[in-house]
Order: structure tokens, then C-alpha cells, then sequence
């Protein structure tokens, strides 16, 4: 696998193969041991034999693209944003395919959806044309979206997650310029693992920040989300609700029928959008 140093430079180095190191993993070195870091986050995915797998380390926001065509299964979009929620990775949207008929309908449905109204998440939305990046009516989105890599502060980790076929990489090579070569990993060393047989590659974005692309991930199982984190992290509630103090009655409330349900409670008073909790009963008789 391939770690970059402190200095910027680049080094390959054997690692055993179950040595356990992830793309995005911060190193040392021990005699002659990568030692690995704790990880700040930790995105994972569910193989098709139902085991989890973390596939990338230390990711800072997590890219949830969707585009006209294909559309993504019902749920895609809030089960993304639950589960980078709880990994404490800050997702945001991209809708790709602006050229396709009934983009603007997405776009707007996605407002009205995760943004506006009671409820709303300070999400940001990115609208682009992976495709043709570069035609002035679609460049714009492009732009905001490498700046927002880059960051006001410090640079951001990111990768994208979304259905096959809905453009994801499309857009990382709309990002890339032609001369990015993918590249191993960070701070003191970072292990850029390989994953079976699929090669996680971290690339250095030339405005600054990074993009992780996983093949093996593109187009992850999310892992399953249990009854706690879908009420904790499901969109709005934790904003509206659980932020400002306000509790149910009873800690496991599942916000059905319980007495005392300050979600309930939320929706009535007008703090919080009906259609919410009609996506989160939707998504809690699905787990
Ligand atoms: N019209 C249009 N087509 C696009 C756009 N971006 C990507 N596509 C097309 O959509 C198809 C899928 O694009 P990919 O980038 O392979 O999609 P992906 O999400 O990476 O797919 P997986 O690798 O299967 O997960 C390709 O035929 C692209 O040419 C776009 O902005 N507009
Ligand atoms: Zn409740």
C-alpha cells in the first residue's frame, strides 16, 4: 500500500494482508510495524454476506449523489444521511445529470424534502453535470463543490456514496484534473489499504481536499441502522428537538403511540414537518 509522509512524499510499503489498515488510516511507524491511529470516523458497509467492513477512515463529509436517472430506492437518501450522521461524518447532496429532464424536479423535491420547511438540515446541495462539467450553464455547481472541498478553515476528506449508475465516478473525474494521480496517505503516514481486490485510492484535490474512491463502495449496502440511531440521528429531530433539551418520556420511545413524545409534540406545535415523521415511521417499519 502506498503512505505519504509528513513531508508530502510518497511511499509504497508491504503491510500484511490482513493488517487491518484502511484508506485513510493515519500511521506510524514502529520498528517495523505501521502502527495505526485512532480513527476519528469510520465508514463502513455491509458485504453481501451481511458482514460489516469499514472502508474508509477519517472521512470528514460524505457526498450522497443522486441524479433524474437512475432513481435511488426509496429511503436511499434518508438511510445515507442516518448512517454518515452516526459515523459523525457530515453528509451533504449532490444531484447529478443537471442536463436530464427533471432535474430541476429533483432539485426541488430535494428542498422541499431535507431543507426547507419545519425541520429543514443546513445541508449543502451541490447541483451538477458530471458529464460536461465545463458548459457554462453547468460549471457553477462544479466550482462550489471543489470549494467546498476545499474548505474555509481546513480542507475536507470526502467520498461519495449513491446508486450505481448515478454518475459518482463521473464526478470524481470531473474533479480531477488530468495529471491528479491517485496517492496514498497522510499526516505522518496514512495507510492506503487494498481491499481484497478492489484498490481504495486517495486523490488530492488541486484546490485543496481530499476524495476517497472506493470501488468496492461506490455502491455499498448501507449498514443497518438500529431503532436508536434512526431516531437520534433522523433528519431534523435531533436539530429541532433533541438539541434543545426537549426529551420523550421514555428513552427508547419509538414516537408511534408513547405518551409524552416530544417528536410528536414538535410536529403539532408546527416545529417540525408532518411528512418527517411519516418518512421516519416509513423507515422505522423497514429496519
Ligand atoms: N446525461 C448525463 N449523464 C451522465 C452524467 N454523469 C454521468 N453520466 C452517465 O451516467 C452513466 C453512469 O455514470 P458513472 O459515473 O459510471 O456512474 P457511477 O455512479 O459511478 O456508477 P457505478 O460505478 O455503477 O456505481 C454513464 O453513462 C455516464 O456517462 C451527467 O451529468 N449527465
Ligand atoms: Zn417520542
Amino acid at each position: 500500500m502506498d503512505v505519504r509522509l509528513e513531508s508530502g512524499e510518497r511511499r509504497s510499503v508491504k503491510v500484511r494482508r490482513r493488517s487491518g489498515h484502511v484508506v485513510g488510516d493515519r500511521v506510524e511507524v514502529v520498528g517495523e510495524r505501521l502502527q495505526r491511529r485512532e480513527r476519528d470516523t469510520e465508514l463502513r458497509r455491509r458485504d453481501a454476506m451481511g458482514r460489516t467492513h469499514v472502508v474508509a477512515a477519517n472521512l470528514d463529509v460524505l457526498g450522497v449523489v443522486i441524479a433524474p436517472l437512475p432513481p435511488s430506492p426509496a429511503g436511499f437518501v434518508d438511510r445515507a444521511l442516518i448512517s454518515a450522521r452516526a459515523a459523525a461524518i457530515a453528509p451533504f447532496l449532490v444531484v447529478n445529470k443537471a442536463d436530464l429532464p427533471g432535474a430541476a424536479e429533483l432539485v426541488a423535491d430535494v428542498r422541499e424534502t431535507w431543507i426547507d420547511g419545519p425541520g429543514g438540515l443546513e445541508l449543502p446541495l451541490f447541483i451538477v453535470c458530471a458529464a460536461a462539467p465545463d458548459e457554462p450553464e453547468h460549471a457553477r455547481g462544479l466550482a462550489e463543490l471543489l470549494t467546498f472541498f476545499a474548505g474555509q478553515r481546513r480542507p475536507r476528506r470526502g467520498a461519495f456514496i449513491g446508486t450505481s449508475g448515478v454518475g459518482k465516478s463521473s464526478l470524481v473525474n470531473a474533479m480531477l484534473p488530468d495529471v491528479a494521480l491517485p496517492v496514498g496517505e497522510i499526516n505522518e503516514y496514512s495507510g492506503l489499504g487494498r481491499h481484497t481486490t478492489t484498490t481504495a485510492t486517495l486523490h488530492e484535490l488541486p484546490g485543496g481536499g481530499e476524495l476517497i474512491d472506493t470501488p468496492g463502495f461506490r455502491d455499498f449496502g448501507l449498514v443497518d441502522i438500529s431503532e436508536a440511531a434512526l431516531s437520534e440521528h433522523f433528519p431534523g429531530f435531533r436539530e429541532v428537538v433533541f438539541d434543545s433539551g426537549q426529551r420523550c418520556r421514555f428513552n427508547d420511545c419509538r414516537h408511534l403511540s408513547e405518551p409524552d413524545c416530544a417528536i410528536k409534540a414538535a410536529v403539532s406545535d408546527g416545529r417540525l414537518a408532518p411528512a418527517r415523521l411519516q418518512r421516519y415511521l416509513e423507515l422505522l417499519e423497514g429496519l
